[in-house]
């Protein structure tokens, strides 16, 4: 070994070396969070390569986020791994969307088929309960595609849950079935499929071809599982699958994750893994090295009260720390407000750039209070696992058309560019087209051909269209037949750049558009992209881009800064770890989120998900939550987390405002304005009581900030009082009475 090279071992300590040093057999490490299992993985792969000259390209690790994946690759590359990038580490749909790029024929897939997103299944779903006959008023089309995905993630088919509704006797699964049935009819015919049909094709191709699977066996002699704690039983089976006779697979994982149950990831696995490898080798890692003590013992005492779990002790060497702040604005835009401002003051007094931070919360719709913030404030931000940019309404019409000049079978993509823009091809002649093609089984795009080939020799109409319709029918084949012949022509970015023009697309955005200069950036960002991945990959085509913007989110596209902060939902955070955290929303309904209230074991999830949300941060945590939230078009007033009351007080303190955290303070409660907020604290209750002056209706009251008002309304709420208060500036405000303090103004 040269001086330069770094010691694999050196930072590790003794569990986690001898993790590392167990490279042959079944291996299972259960470990809490910031403990290092993922650097364990990683060090692992370094260790293989470099000490047991194992090739790179036998080394698969699969994580579930295209972040967490991302993240692995470079700590892989940073261990001065040879070859680096032959290592597979990506997910396990990716995993899964590469094999069926290669084998996919054996189980009846072109290897040009299209992956569909969650948005075209639903169109599908819809289409099939037509074919089915299963009524949409009284089975909701969404509840149909949860079933059929978790029957899918059991790798159960539409006969498997036919037979599973009757034995259970369950009427909604029984129609689910039946659409199941015509779904993956749709799906076949236009040569395409969805993210749980990923798994669960590559594990039917893997059952059913011997040698597929034992040259997959052969190729992934060291497989590596992280987040195991979230793998479903579809994941699982792959896993095993892969798993040669040396069983040579590592498993990763904390039961204490585990918040994917509801897309049907089972914690079960961990057992069936001992009991599949009876010969594990099981190693638990016990230090934590990312978080100071506060924010340990905070993630501690919040999990303590969970039931359904195995208690585990988490130590760690760090400082204590910064106390854990919570804050509670008025409104989500003050919440946003307040984080906003903080973030500045931490870069201003603490040198923390933005970029160290992330904004967690539990809801996608969330960010977007905290985005107007930044926006105001001028900081950069990006939003992980938001809107994201492969699903931005331009860049999906966009690749609409690519989709379906790659896979002209596409269907689905066909429909949705047929008319955007408009061109006057209607419904009903969308659908006679899907008819005739149907009766001469040619496929829509194939029908379309027929017909503007039938108009430039001048033949009458062969579908049943009426005279305009054939006429635009036969433009749209026209363009088409002019794009398939230039796609082989063409470099890819040159491609798109001339169809955004002659498809009408830009003059449709120009035209139809309230922000067209920002979709029109968005669609430079899509062609920049598609000739920065010819240049990096020039062998790669069409398909393989496609595939990528299929499976990729917006975060692989931008370059990380230390200025740009850092939006992220609860559940894409798994894994993570951010210098400064911020959770907003630590309200009952939203985390816990208001789905989960009635079961207990939802309840749980939901509390594992705010200790994932803690234990990403390392040194410094906020817990922040609005007094009153605009929800589902709806004002209302909140209650704080019941998370917030299971952390303990001398861990914490309350901030009043950006900034005012660190003004070391006597008694820890009393820069917290209790004005804004129902979080109950002891200390400041100690303050002695006023007789309470009850407003009627007609009396003029002051509030200590909003100025002063005419009382609305006012009713009992509990041992309180809810007040509505007509403030002088014209806004409506609901206040509760014992915290909003409001005076009577008297007038002589
Ligand atoms: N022995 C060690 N010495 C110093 N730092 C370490 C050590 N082990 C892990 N770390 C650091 O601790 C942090 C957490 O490690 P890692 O992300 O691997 O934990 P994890 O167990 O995978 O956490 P999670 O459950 O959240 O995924 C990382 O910054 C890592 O570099
Ligand atoms: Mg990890």
């Amino acid at each position: 070994m040269s001086t330069h090279t770094i010691d694999l071992l050196t930072g590790l300590n003794n569990a986690q070396s001898e993790a590392v040093l167990c490279t042959e057999g079944p291996l299972l490490i259960v470990a809490g969070p910031g403990s290092g299992k993922t650097r364990v993985v990683t060090h692992r792969i370094a260790h293989l390569a470099r000490e047991c000259h194992v090739s790179p390209y036998r080394i698969a690790a699969v994580t579930f986020t295209n972040k967490a994946a991302r993240e692995m690759r470079d700590r892989i590359a940073t261990l001065q791994v040879p070859d680096s990038d032959s290592v597979f580490a990506g997910t396990f749909h990716a995993f899964c969307a590469r094999m069926l790029r290669r084998f996919g024929e054996g189980v009846g897939l072109d290897s040009n088929y299209t992956i569909y997103d969650s948005d075209d299944q639903f169109g599908l779903i819809k289409q099939a309960m037509q074919m089915a006959d299963v009524d949409e008023k009284l089975n909701h089309p969404r509840a149909m595609q949860g079933i059929i995905s978790g029957a899918k993630s059991v790798l159960m088919d539409s006969v498997g849950l036919a037979k599973q509704a009757q034995f259970e006797d369950e009427l909604s699964k029984e129609m689910a079935a039946r659409v199941y049935h015509y779904y993956e009819e749709l799906l076949g015919r236009s040569n395409a499929v969805d993210f749980d049909d990923l798994l669960m094709r590559a594990v039917q191709l893997l059952q059913e071809n011997a040698d597929v699977k034992e040259e997959y066996q052969r190729r992934y002699h060291y497989l590596m599982v992280d987040e195991f704690q979230d793998t479903n039983i579809a994941q699982y089976r792959l896993a095993r699958l892969l798993t040669g006779p040396d069983q040579n697979i590592c498993v990763v994982g904390d039961p204490d994750q585990s918040i994917y149950s509801w897309r049907n990831a089972d914690i079960r696995n961990i057992l069936s893994f001992q009991n599949d490898y009876p010969d594990a080798r099981v190693i638990t890692l016990e230090q934590n090295y990312r978080s100071t003590r506060n924010i340990l013992d905070t993630a501690s005492s919040l999990i303590a009260n969970n039931g359904m779990r195995v208690p585990k002790e988490l130590t760690t060497e760090n400082a204590a720390g910064a106390d854990v702040v919570i804050h509670e604005a008025y409104t989500q835009e003050e919440e946003a407000d307040f984080v906003g401002k903080e973030i500045l003051e931490l870069a201003r007094r603490d040198r923390i750039k933005p970029g160290s931070c992330a904004v967690m919360y539990r809801i996608n719709s969330q960010s977007r209070s905290v985005e107007e913030a930044c926006l105001r404030l001028g900081i950069k931000y990006r939003i992980i696992g938001g809107v994201q940019f492969y699903r931005r309404r331009e860049i999906r019409d966009l690749m609409a058309y690519l989709c379906v000049l790659h896979n002209p079978q596409d269907d689905v993509n066909l429909a949705r560019a047929i008319n955007t823009p408009a061109r006057g091809i209607g419904d009903k002649t969308i659908q006679d087209l899907r008819s005739w093609s149907l009766s001469k089984r040619l496929s829509v795009f194939e029908a379309i051909t027929a017909v503007s080939q039938a108009k430039s020799a001048g033949l009458p109409c062969p579908a049943p269209l009426a005279a305009r319709a054939y006429t635009a029918v036969a433009r749209f084949g026209d363009l088409l037949g002019r794009f398939s012949d230039l796609k082989a022509k063409l470099p890819m970015s040159d491609l798109i750049d001339l169809l955004v023009k002659e498809a009408g697309l830009e003059a449709h955005i120009r035209k139809t558009d309230t922000n067209p200069e920002e979709r029109m950036e968005n669609i430079q960002e899509f062609i920049s992209l598609a000739a920065e991945y010819e240049s990096d990959s020039p062998e790669d085509d069409l398909s393989a881009f496609l595939e990528r913007a299929s499976l990729v989110a917006d975060v692989d596209n931008y370059e990380e800064s230390e200025d740009t902060l850092t939006l992220i939902t609860l559940h894409q955070a798994k894994g993570l770890e951010f210098p400064v955290v911020f959770i907003v929303g630590l309200e009952e309904g939203l985390l816990p989120h208001s789905r989960s209230m009635d079961s207990n074991a939802e309840l749980e999830e939901e509390r594992r998900l705010c200790y994932v949300g803690i234990t990403r941060a390392m040194e410094r945590l906020y817990l922040v939550r609005a007094f009153q939230r605009r929800m589902w078009g709806n004002t209302s007033a909140t209650l704080p987390s019941r998370f917030l009351e299971e952390i303990p007080e001398n861990l914490i303190r309350y901030a009043r405002s950006p900034g005012a955290v660190t003004v070391p303070s006597t008694s820890s409660r009393t820069g917290y304005d209790r004005s804004l907020t129902t979080w109950e604290s002891t200390a400041v209750d100690q303050e002695p009581k006023d007789p309470v002056y009850v407003p009627e209706v007609g009396h003029t009251v002051k509030h200590d900030k909003f100025g002063s008002g005419l009382v609305v309304s006012c009713e009992e709420w509990g041992s309180d009082y809810q007040v509505e208060v007509c403030f002088d500036g014209g806004e409506l405000r609901r206040l509760l009475l014992s915290y909003a303090r409001l005076e009577k103004v008297e007038f002589y």
